[in-house]
């Protein structure tokens, strides 16, 4: 469904992506692991063209992404997000920001006016009982607590139909017990539709427990692609190389583990003063 070939991002001369290759197939539910800095949201804005890579390949179901266009449109579509936090439009009823992901599929004008038929509107309905919140449907959102919101940021993504949805760290702003329902929510659907995610997370215990495959990136490259069972110590460190700095009850906790160890880029470095 995504494969990636030669991915290279550059910022100023800054290299975000080294040459990514990565394949993700079809309803497949992949977990990017990696500290802050590593290029995961990079990675992910690079499959839908919100970054321009420098050089390199994107093919979305067979279809080469394009930059622009009409073909960018239908990558768009093809392409949810789901955002760390949440970008619902907090004075629009729960309903209507499911709604929004329906926009793409509808004629401008009707998209314009807000005018959305039945048909989407039982679409809608039936992504927010999906995620059990048919029962919020018509209170303002910015009422709902910060899991149900994230909850309508899924519905939001399933209402759209896409083949794939990029989810950018979903639950970094979660506590453990909302995080996991959450991550259910999103695999579920991944499983029931035949969805393909790619999950951008920084805590370890959610990949292991969430990732059918996980794909470890540290400093713009992958270090790991495996099983949840081949992280071990050795894989971790190569993931987070300042593992061994940090408290080592942390990686074998119940508790979720979040290692956001940030990796400064040397113009931060010279502005921090160091
Ligand atoms: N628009 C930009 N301009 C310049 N540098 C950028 C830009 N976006 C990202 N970067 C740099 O690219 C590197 C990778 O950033 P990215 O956001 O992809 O990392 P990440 O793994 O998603 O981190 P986090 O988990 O903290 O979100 C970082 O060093 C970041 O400072």
């Amino acid at each position: 469904m995504i494969k990636i070939r030669g991915l290279n991002k550059r910022y100023g001369d800054f290299d975000a992506l080294k040459g990514i290759d990565l394949d993700v197939a079809r309803g497949e539910f992949l977990v990017v692991l990696g500290p802050s800095g590593a290029g995961k949201s990079t990675l992910l804005r690079c499959i839908n063209r919100l970054a321009e890579p420098t050089s390199g390949e994107v093919h979305i179901d067979g279809q080469l992404a394009q930059p622009s266009g009409a073909s960018l449109r239908a990558l768009r579509r093809q392409v949810a997000m789901i955002f760390q936090h949440y970008n619902v439009v907090p004075r629009l009823s729960v309903q209507k920001n499911v709604l929004t992901g329906r926009m793409g599929s509808l004629p401008s004008l009707l998209s314009w006016l807000q005018f959305f038929p039945r048909k989407d509107v039982d679409i809608a309905r039936e992504c927010l009982r999906r995620v059990e919140l048919q029962d919020k449907a018509e209170l303002r959102t910015d009422t709902l607590s910060g899991g149900q919101k994230q909850r309508v940021g899924i519905a939001r993504a399933l209402a759209q139909q896409p083949k794939v949805i990029l989810a950018d760290e979903p639950v970094a702003s979660l506590d453990p017990k909302t995080s996991r329902t959450v991550l259910n929510y999103l695999k579920q659907a991944s499983r029931e539709l035949g969805i393909t995610v790619v999950c951008n997370l920084h805590q370890i215990d959610y990949a292991r427990e969430f990732g059918e495959r996980i794909v470890g990136v540290s400093g713009g490259r992958i270090v790991y692609d495996g099983g949840p069972e081949g992280l071990t110590d050795e894989v971790l460190r190569k993931i987070y190389p300042g593992l061994d700095e940090c408290d080592s009850h942390s990686r074998s906790s119940t508790a979720a583990t979040a290692i956001p160890a940030p990796a400064l880029r040397p113009l931060e470095l010279e502005e921090a003063g160091a």
